[in-house]
């Protein structure tokens, strides 16, 4: 595998200046062969290679020698908001050549013209499709498309969207893929028409293994068929203190929450026989302790693992915990981990050795069924073994019960390939969405221009032709398309929930309940947007079904479903509805926590995601001109982001004021804008002299 040093490049001073202030001396292998395949000269590529070999620079290479060269516009897909943080932190080097880097995620229902200043964007798909459906004029001067972790296009939730952007994309300009490994890497490039760089060089190698129990002990076969023994009576622990104590750091990842707290807390009590660095440990116990979005038994319970040097680590901790536990694992300060498989997904965090604890994981379709993960799962894992600088070689051992299992799971993990990545339009939801994409952001076409984007799906051609069939009937019939002579275009109706960027479905489920229901209460508004395919989904107890059913005193608008897998979507939107309506009635956030079982993560996702569907449902009913139901809507909407009771709302509306600050303020006769306007050294008695000057101005700025 070849090298170039980057003096060598064909490249403006400039750009090789910024490389070397970066430590860079070297391309390396998948850089190298990048740049021979015609990486400077725009061609098309599709990078696969291991994580952590360097595919982000090759983008940047790309992108910023195209600009300087062609000018126009860049634009850096990912799949996830906090590696768009991460790119854009990374792309603010290039500034320095006079380019500017712009960001854009989150809210769906704008088209970001401001970012027609910049030269480098970085977004998500998700962001990027909805910004194509909002016709973003500054989009059209974008030539150079990036497309990172492109082998989320196999993933369920996320996938339709890579496909359906990539599809665009490559009709647009440069194509650039980056992707894990997958096997079916030539399919892919010929389907962007791109050039294939698939490497496997990794920067450090990685020693891959299994470990199993041997007599009482734990033996460890590595792909090589060297072994070694560690000792203890659980695999992971005797793992994971066998690497701590030689200085390493470990990753341990299970397949649930409560798996992977349960573990960090048996870790934790083994310790004590670890020279750790205390005081900074406590230091780090102190920062947990003193963050303001997550609960107090949560904070409690990761304060007492931390200072042993261990954390859990998953979707239900509140963001500004995960940073604390990332960046302390990222000083070396914390010696565990133990994630499940989502901090694997994207965010670069390297460790000594990753142990799997398990292989198995609940299927999300079947309840009760468990599944082999995938390999290409694995591989993401087991990719996050060696810290390039620290370790000269990783390590990745699988956790099986037996030596018989151990051969099966040495085949599968081991020895073969990942599977080939494929097209997840196959579903109703996902191509109707698609087909609403196209026409909402390439405009009106005829059935047979339809046809031709949809015979650029990934889907096979038969299949694809039967969504297309169904899906035009039904989005004709459900008033989202309507034809005029031989033209589909999107209807009144159809463009506006094309700009909410809500699910065709959940605007058809929303639509009927309300034209059907007279005025309700508010449980049955949340619950109705609950249930809706964008809705979040929590897991209810048996035990908390009767409780909440018993709770419920006003007839909701959707009548209960006969079918058990949708009574338990029922079920679970029920749940949700009551855990947003205690929010918005100011229950404490502990309280919520407690009583509902969820994290201060979940919390948030929850209040985000129903801030979006109660603005989309407000926008529904206002489009179907459903007055009563518009203003219980707007109403909801308005205190769900900062849970709030109907008096507080005005207050809300001054910046910095949230629903604390507002419900002090309310009970001093502080009661709107023009109150705090009024009465300013009352607010500054109450808020403190400075932020309570802040908000007089703010609020002043709010009235003029
Ligand atoms: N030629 C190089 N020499 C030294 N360090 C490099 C080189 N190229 C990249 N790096 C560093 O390696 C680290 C990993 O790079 P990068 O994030 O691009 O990996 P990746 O292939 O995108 O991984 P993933 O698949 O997880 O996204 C980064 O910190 C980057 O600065
Ligand atoms: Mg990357």
């Amino acid at each position: 595998m070849e090298t170039i040093t980057v003096d060598k490049l064909p490249l403006d001073e400039k750009i090789i200046l910024i490389l070397k202030k970066r430590g860079i001396r070297t391309l390396n292998p998948p850089q190298a062969e990048a740049i021979k395949k015609g990486l400077l000269e725009g061609k098309r590529l599709l990078v696969t290679s291991p994580t952590a070999s360097g595919k982000t620079l090759i983008a940047e290479l790309g992108m910023v020698n195209y600009l300087l060269s062609k000018g126009g516009k860049a634009i850096y897909i990912t799949p996830l908001r906090a590696l768009t943080n991460e790119k854009y932190n990374t792309f603010k080097d290039w500034e320095s050549l006079g380019l500017k880097i712009g960001m854009s995620s989150g809210d769906y229902d704008t088209d970001d013209s401001w970012l027609e200043n910049y030269d480098i964007i970085v977004t998500t798909y998700e962001k990027l499709d909805s910004l194509w459906r909002h016709k973003a004029k500054w989009l059209n001067d974008v030539s150079y498309f990036v497309l990172d972790e492109f082998h989320y296009l196999n993933d369920p939730e996320r996938g339709p969207t890579v496909e359906s952007v990539a599809i665009r994309a490559k009709r647009k300009g440069v194509v650039l893929g980056l992707s894990a490994t997958i096997s079916n890497g030539n399919e892919i490039a010929k389907w962007l028409n791109a050039e294939l760089v698939a490497t496997n060089w990794r920067p450090v190698p990685l020693k891959e293994g299994i470990i199993y129990p041997e007599k009482k002990d734990f033996i460890i076969v590595y792909k090589d068929n060297s072994t070694r023994k560690v000792y203890g009576d659980d695999p992971i622990i005797a793992y994971t203190i066998d690497i701590v104590s030689k200085g390493g750091q470990v990753l341990v990842f299970r397949s649930s929450r409560k798996l992977a707290e349960s573990t960090a807390r048996k870790i934790a009590q083994y310790m004590n026989f670890i020279k750790l660095e205390d005081k900074k440990l406590l230091d780090i116990g102190r920062e947990i302790k003193e963050v303001d979005d997550a609960g107090t038994n949560e904070k409690e319970d990761l304060y007492n693992l931390i200072i042993k040097g261990v954390s859990y680590h998953h979707a239900g901790l509140s963001k500004k915990l995960r940073d604390i536990i990332e960046s302390s694992f990222r000083e070396r300060i914390l010696k565990v981990i133990v994630a499940t498989p989502t901090l694997a997904a994207g965010v670069n965090l390297p460790a000594r050795a990753v142990i799997i604890g398990d292989i198995y994981r609940y299927n999300r379709k079947v309840v009760g069924y468990m599944d082999l993960i995938p390999v290409m799962d694995y591989k993401q894992m087991s990719g996050r073994a060696g810290r390039p600088g620290f370790d000269e070689n990783g390590e990745a051992v699988i956790v099986v019960r037996s030596k018989r299992e151990a051969q099966k799971v040495f085949e599968r993990y081991l020895m073969s390939d990942v599977e080939p990545i494929e097209s997840k339009l196959g579903s109703e939801s996902a191509f109707y969405s698609f087909l609403i994409s196209i026409i909402a952001s390439e405009g009106e076409k005829t059935e047979r221009e339809l046809l031709e984007y949809v015979k650029e799906t990934l889907l096979p051609k038969e299949l694809a032709k039967k969504y297309f069939k169904s899906g035009l009937n039904w989005l004709l019939d459900h008033d989202i398309f309507i034809k005029i002579e031989d033209k589909i275009k999107l209807s009144r109706f159809g463009s506006r929930i094309s700009d909410l960027y809500i699910n065709p479905f959940t605007a058809v489920t929303i639509r009927e309940a309300l034209e059907k229901s007279e005025k309700s209460c508010e449980i049955a508004y949340l619950h109705l947007l609950a249930y809706t395919p964008d809705g979040p989904t929590i897991s209810v107890s048996k035990s908390e079904e009767e409780a909440l059913i018993d709770e419920l005193n006003c007839e909701l608008l959707v009548d209960e479903p006969e079918d058990e897998y949708e009574f338990s979507n029922y079920i679970s939107a029920l749940k949700v509805a009551f855990i947003v309506y205690d929010w918005i009635n100011e229950i404490d956030e502990d309280t919520i926590l407690g009583k509902y079982g969820i994290g201060s993560g979940d919390l948030r996702a929850i209040i985000d995601t129903m801030d979006w569907l109660t603005y989309s449902g407000f926008h529904v009913a206002s489009v179907l001109e459903l007055k009563d139901h518009k203003e219980v809507l707007e109403e909801l909407h308005m205190r769900v982001k900062d849970g709030i009771k109907p008096e507080l709302i005005e207050l809300v509306k001054v910046p910095g004021i949230g629903r604390a600050r507002a419900r002090l303020l309310y009970q001093h006769d502080i009661k709107r804008p023009e109150d705090i306007v009024m009465n300013p050294e009352k607010v500054k008695r109450l808020l403190g002299p400075n932020l309570g000057e802040k908000i007089v101005r703010e609020a002043a700025r709010i009235i003029a």
